[in-house]
This record gives C-alpha cells, sequence and structure tokens, in this order.
C-alpha cells in the first residue's frame, strides 16, 4: 500500500505545535510564529500536545521539557515510536542546557535543542531552518514515492545491474516475467539468465564502461533469450542503459515479446501453407525440394517425387459447384498429407487441382508402393464425380520420378520427369501412376550397358 506523505509545507501555510506549561512563553512564542505566518496549536501538557500531534500533523513542534505529568522528552520517545508522527521534527525548548541534557534530547531523535531563556529572533531562526529541511524531505519524499509507484507498477522489467554483472535490484515485472519471488533476483548474476557467450559479451561491455568516461555506450533494444527461473529460454527485448553514477551501474530494460514472436511465428507458418487445404504451399515445397536434394546430393541417397493431378476436376466444379471443389480438394489434400508423415516427407499443394509429394531416402519400389497406396486412398475416399467417364468417384493421376541425385543433375529436370509421367497416365485413361527413374548416374550406367 503506497505510504501517504504529506504535502511539502511550501504549498501550504506550515503548523507549528508549541508545547509549554508557562502561559506567558505560551502566548509569546505563539505571536511569533502567526506573526511569520504559520498556523499554532498550543497545550500545555504532555498527554494533550501527543494527542494533538496525532490530529493535527504539524510541520514542526516546540516542546518544552519540563512539563507537569509526562515531560517533554517522553513526548518525543512516544512521538517518535508513532509511524505518524515519527518524521515531525522537534525542537526541544529548556533551560537544562548541560551537554548530557542536549546529547539525551538529540539521542532520542530532537532535531534542534534551544536553551532557555529564549531569545525568539533564534527561535524564529530555527524553525525556519527545520521547516526548510523538512520540506526539503518531504518533498524528495514525494518523488521517491512516485518512483517507486512508476517502477512497482510498470509493465517492463527493470534491473540494476552492478559492472560485476550482480543484480542489485530486480522491479516486480522482472520478478514476474522470470517467475522470481521478491527479492530473489538480487544478488545474483546475469550468468543465471543469460547463456555463457551473452553473459561474457555484456560483462565485457560493463568492463571497458568501468574504464571509465570514452568507453563505448550501448543503448538500444536487442532481443536476447532470458532463462525463467524454471529453465525455460524467453525471448524479450533487453535494453541496457549507464546511469551515470560513481560506481557504473545499469538499468535493464526487459520488455515482453512473447505475443510479437507468436504472431511472427504464426505469420512465418501462415506465408508455408496453403490457405484452402492447410498443406504446405508451393513456395514452402520449393524449398524443401531443394534442401532435401542438395542433402541427396550429399548422402548419395534416393528422391522420390509424386507429381498428383486430380482427374475430370473441371467436371466435379461444374456439376457441384465450386465450394463442393473446395472441399473436395481439401479431403484430397487431408489425405495425401497422412502419406507423408516423416520429418524427410513433405505433401503440398502446387497449385490448383495439382499436388505434389516429396520423399527423402526413399528409392523406385518404395515410391510405387506409396504412390499406389495414394491413388487407392483417393478413390476409397468415395467422393462422387457425376461427370468423370473413369469412375464414378474422385480419382487421381500420378506421376513418379525417382533419382539418386549428382551435381550434374538438374533439379528443373527431375520435377519435369515426374511432371511428363503424370499426363502419361492421363492420356492412358487416368486413375493410375507411372514410375520412371532419372538422373545422370542412370544414364551412365545405361549407357555402359549398351556399349
Ligand atoms: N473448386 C476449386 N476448383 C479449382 C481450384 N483450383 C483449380 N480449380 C479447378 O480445377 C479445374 C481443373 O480443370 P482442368 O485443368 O481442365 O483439368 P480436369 O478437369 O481435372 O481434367 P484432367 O486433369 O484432364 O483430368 C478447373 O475447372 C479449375 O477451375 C480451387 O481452388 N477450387
Amino acid at each position: 500500500m503506497p505510504t501517504l506523505v504529506p504535502a511539502p509545507a511550501a504549498t501550504r501555510q506550515a503548523a507549528v505545535l508549541i508545547v509549554d506549561d508557562a502561559p506567558a512563553h505560551l502566548g509569546a512564542l505563539r505571536s511569533m510564529m502567526l506573526e511569520q505566518g504559520y498556523q499554532t496549536f498550543v497545550a500545555n501538557t504532555g498527554e494533550r500536545a501527543l494527542e494533538i500531534a496525532r490530529r493535527a500533523l504539524p510541520d514542526l513542534i516546540l516542546l518544552d521539557i519540563v512539563l507537569p505529568g509526562m515531560d517533554g522528552m517522553e513526548v518525543c520517545r512516544r512521538l517518535k515510536a508513532d509511524p505518524v508522527t515519527s518524521n515531525i521534527p522537534v525542537i526541544f525548548m529548556s533551560a537544562r542546557t548541560g551537554t548530557d541534557d542536549i546529547v539525551a534530547g538529540f539521542d532520542i531523535g530532537a532535531a534542534d535543542y534551544i536553551a532557555k531563556p529564549l531569545r525568539l529572533a533564534e527561535v524564529c531562526a530555527r524553525v525556519r531552518v527545520q521547516l526548510q529541511f523538512r520540506r526539503t524531505a518531504l518533498s524528495q519524499q514525494q518523488q521517491n514515492e512516485r518512483l517507486r509507484l512508476i517502477v512497482n507498477s510498470m509493465d517492463e522489467g527493470l534491473m540494476m545491474i552492478e559492472a560485476s554483472g550482480r543484480i542489485q535490484y530486480a522491479n516486480p515485472a522482472c520478478n514476474r516475467y522470470l517467475g522470481y519471488a521478491q527479492g530473489e533476483l538480487a544478488g545474483r548474476s546475469i550468468r543465471d539468465l543469460l547463456a555463457p557467450p551473452l553473459a561474457q559479451e555484456y560483462l565485457e561491455f560493463f568492463s571497458q564502461a568501468e574504464a571509465g568516461p570514452g568507453a563505448p555506450v550501448w543503448r538500444g533494444a536487442r532481443e536476447v533469450l532470458i532463462r525463467q527461473r524454471d529453465g525455460i529460454l524467453r525471448a524479450m527485448d533487453l535494453t541496457l542503459t549507464p546511469m551515470g553514477t560513481e560506481q557504473p551501474t545499469f538499468i535493464a530494460l526487459l520488455h515482453d515479446i512473447t505475443h510479437h514472436k507468436q504472431s511472427e511465428n504464426a505469420l512465418q507458418r501462415a506465408a508455408l501453407l496453403d490457405p484452402l487445404t492447410k498443406i504446405a504451399n508451393r513456395r514452402h515445397f520449393d524449398s524443401f525440394l531443394e534442401k532435401e536434394w542438395q542433402r541427396a546430393i550429399r548422402s548419395s541417397q534416393p528422391l522420390s517425387l509424386i507429381v498428383l493431378d486430380v482427374d475430370h476436376f473441371k467436371g466435379y466444379n461444374d456439376s457441384l459447384g465450386h465450394a463442393a471443389g473446395d472441399a473436395c480438394l481439401q479431403q484430397v489434400a487431408m489425405a495425401l498429407q497422412s502419406h507423408a508423415l516423416r520429418a524427410t516427407d513433405l505433401a503440398a499443394r502446387y497449385g490448383g487441382e495439382e499436388f505434389v509429394l516429396l520423399f527423402g531416402e526413399t528409392g523406385h519400389d518404395a515410391a510405387c508402393t506409396i504412390g499406389e497406396a495414394i491413388r487407392a486412398h483417393i478413390e476409397s475416399l468415395n467422393i462422387l464425380n457425376p461427370r468423370s467417364t473413369t469412375s464414378p468417384w474422385v480419382t487421381a493421376s500420378l506421376g513418379i520420378s525417382t533419382i539418386v541425385p549428382t551435381q550434374l543433375d538438374d533439379i528443373k529436370e527431375f520435377f519435369v520427369s515426374a511432371d511428363r509421367a503424370m499426363y502419361a497416365v492421363k492420356e492412358a485413361g487416368r486413375n493410375g501412376m507411372r514410375a520412371v527413374q532419372t538422373g545422370a548416374t542412370l544414364e551412365l550406367i545405361q549407357a555402359a550397358l549398351q556399349s
């Protein structure tokens, strides 16, 4: 709960409580304080003084030591022990001017000690000085309170880090993001939060900054992975600013970018997906093929490609409508996806009613088995195609090409060979598959066999 800080006296009339059991003193002091423009309260006993102090919260108390009943020392002790009144400066007024008396007065918390008989001008000056101190202290307290509120309620994580990498302070948002309890991060090192190379990089920067002026200044946000208390890494923007204090200390601001990251990842994923069928799109397939092609060259492993085209799809659309056509393509896509489950397989919609599938480390025979399974799967979906002259159901024609690629081979040729095989199936009546093997190595072997 925020502490209530009274407004500095400068913004309102300062109030002075005068405590003395001698009516003449009380009267003289009161007149003088009023002349100075202060609001006044008076009390002639200790008990009454405590009561007024708690209720009126004066800015200063002029307190006689010798009082009937509770003496001024006890009043001061009680004022200082009460959090409500502990900050009110107390000036003792006493005829006891021995060093022990004065020291005892300061020891229990008095701000000043004035010898009696009083010289009113001196009292006036001392009151003025104490009120000035209080004004400064209150405005500082207010500023601290404001700062504390900002730091505690801000949504960004804030840490103060020493040049050694020791965390001096972490605000509630920082603890919340990283899963620490309040005060648990203080005393730890940034090595606990950052991966070793990154932590080292920051520590080197800190030690350069410690070397003095002229050292590089590192400002601006940088995306880093911060280790949470449970060990999970969290992507955050980190901004470091030197505090300009004598002991080099840095303010680290941590900005949560989880949502930003999630939408960035979602966008990246969306850029690789076909919007209708939600399987890979052509762009994704092309880059996947390129990578698998290079990998197959390095490992001398076979690569198989299936080009698949839905038969008589124009007729399907014309008879049942475009929406039904879309639903049909979605069903076909799902069926294809279920045959491309390994990390080295990919099923994609290449455009319109044409699909492609790539199978890494898959030779001719295995590709033929998969191709036939796919063809049969599509037919077994039993999607009626009234305009098909091939079958009552939606069917597909598949061209398969298998290659063990080398640097002499051309990826485009590989694709064309599968495409040509698919068209051959169309010409042969559709709902079937044709598989070919291609590649420079194969041609060399065939040539050698012929000669
Ligand atoms: N519903 C729907 N239809 C599409 C989509 N993309 C392409 N088509 C249709 O697919 C049909 C393809 O027709 P064609 O290329 O003539 O081939 P086909 O009728 O399947 O004949 P064959 O391939 O020779 O068996 C066209 O009518 C296109 O409009 C799509 O996203 N949704």
